[in-house]
């Protein structure tokens, strides 16, 4: 499998060197050069099978020619194993055709670990092999960092720069980020918003020199690796309720895009999908652009569900390039514009292709708040903000007749217990293995929303004498 950029004009990629890539080198993301396919009675097949061997089913054409199917296994085995629920994955009923999918059962209880503890070990194998070094630069609205973090700390060949929005994530997020005292991990808190903190990671990683020098490599979503390994959901739920021969409908709570383009990514390979809703706060870019097709930045407001406090959703890049027929000028040419003048245009026929799969609905803090409360009260369940927010856009755009709605949930209610409680009159305890997270030191620097000052860190601590 080769891997081209977004922009058409960087080097093809095998899977390996796009791990450790990150960002193609001139600004866009990697895609796969054509997309693997699944029959109606490979997928069918899957019924049956567990988490992990459907993970090998999904990812193994991806990885073809950089791993064999035995280390695959190897590694897909040892990362979901560690998983706190049998299922890794569970569907939850929440009425007639109406599924949430509980994406937190991982080592930090956001979605973001179904991805990161495979990446982590992706980079321990690779790197290995090849005797090499990474300084890993990432970006955070809140959940990523942590995931990142928790499948990077202590790991010989990786030193690990977090970038979080200073005092714009949960308690709990910046807790579970900033309590990790590894020698090989370090948080910055920039003084601006996780839009202001990506951008600088993209910067770094578009200054070639400082890039070499440091040896680069990302764990956003950027990096293709993060996406495939979140496909594999997509497929394992669908399949546990009667796909492919039952029609999915998708929903999902999305700031940065990743997560719905790996449902997308899913639907490429052949698994039937009628519709994906995205679920928005009131950071509503994504909502206003299937609206209208103009994608138009708007200033980043705080709200209950950080991790969608974001307004340049950096995937979305990955489905312009599918839309505008992989024609990676035409895909510059509009990054180019959206960046110069914070709006995008969408060519009418893209448009109207885009709005025959995708469809958007926005829920302000209050709206998600009667909505956590609702969704206890009437089914049991409690609910993230976050996940909240994909319940109710999905039950608002489902059609019960034609398909079956699985939206996604994507953190534990105990990472957001202020909402959580407000919502429900029930503080929700963080689990077991995090029960003393309150008592453990923090460590993290502040520092200005300036890309010299994070450029100069960075270097500074990928550069230290390793003890
Ligand atoms: N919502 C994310 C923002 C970063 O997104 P990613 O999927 O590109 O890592 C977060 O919680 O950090």
């Amino acid at each position: 499998m080769k891997y081209v950029s977004t922009r058409g004009n960087a080097p093809v990629l095998s899977f390996d060197d796009v791990l450790l890539a990150g960002l193609a080198r001139d600004g866009g993301l990697y895609v796969p050069q054509s997309w693997p396919q699944f029959s109606l009675a490979q997928i069918r097949a899957m019924r049956g099978l567990s988490y992990h061997e459907i993970a090998i089913e999904v990812m193994a054409p991806f990885v073809e020619g950089c791993l064999t199917r035995a280390e695959l296994t190897e590694l897909v085995v040892d990362t979901y194993a560690r998983f706190t629920h049998p299922a890794v994955a569970p569907l939850k009923q929440l009425g007639r055709n109406q599924w949430v999918l509980e994406l937190f059962h991982g080592p930090t209880i956001a979605f973001k670990d179904y991805a990161l503890q495979l990446v982590g070990r992706l980079f321990d194998h690779v790197l290995k092999k090849r005797g090499q070094r990474v300084t890993i630069v990432g970006a955070t609205s809140g959940d990523t960092g942590s995931a990142a973090i928790e499948a990077c700390r202590d790991r010989d060949s990786i030193d690990i720069v977090i970038l979080h929005p200073h005092g714009r994530t949960s308690d709990v997020q910046r807790r579970q980020m900033t309590s990790v005292l590894s020698d090989n991990v370090r948080n910055l808190a920039v003084q601006g918003t996780f839009d202001d903190c990506q951008d600088m990671v993209k910067a770094l990683f578009n200054d070639h020199g400082f890039r070499d020098t440091y040896n680069l490599s990302a764990v956003n979503s950027i990096n293709w690796a993060r996406v495939m390994a979140q496909i594999v959901y997509y497929f394992a739920s669908a399949v546990a309720l009667g796909a492919p021969d039952v029609p999915m409908t998708f929903s999902v709570p999305t700031g940065n895009f990743g997560n719905v383009f790996a449902g997308f990514c899913a639907r490429q390979m052949g698994l039937p999908v009628e519709k994906f809703i995205v679920g928005s706060n009131s950071n509503d870019i994504l909502t206003r652009f299937f609206e209208t097709g103009v994608m138009n930045a708007d200033g980043v407001v705080p709200t209950l569900s950080p991790s969608m406090d974001i307004q340049v959703s950096s995937n979305f890049e990955r489905l312009v390039f599918h839309y505008l027929g992989n024609d990676g000028k035409a895909v510059g040419k509009l990054m180019d514009e959206f960046r110069a003048t914070g709006r995008m245009d969408m060519p009418q026929g893209a448009y109207g292709a885009m709005r025959e799969l995708f469809e958007g609905h926005r829920y302000n803090d209050e709206e998600t708040l009667a909505v956590m409360k609702v969704m206890r009260a009437q089914t049991g369940e409690m609910l993230d903000p976050h996940s909240a927010i994909g319940v109710a856009a999905g039950i608002k755009g489902h059609s019960y007749k034609t398909s079956t709605l699985i939206a996604l949930a994507t953190a534990h209610p105990a990472k957001f217990p202020d909402a959580v409680e407000k919502a429900t009159g029930i503080r929700p305890p963080l689990p077991e293995h995090m029960a003393d997270l309150f008592d453990r030191p923090e460590r993290f620097d502040v520092v200005a929303n300036d890309l010299t000052a994070v450029r100069d860190y960075v270097a500074t601590f990928a550069g230290r004498a390793k003890s």
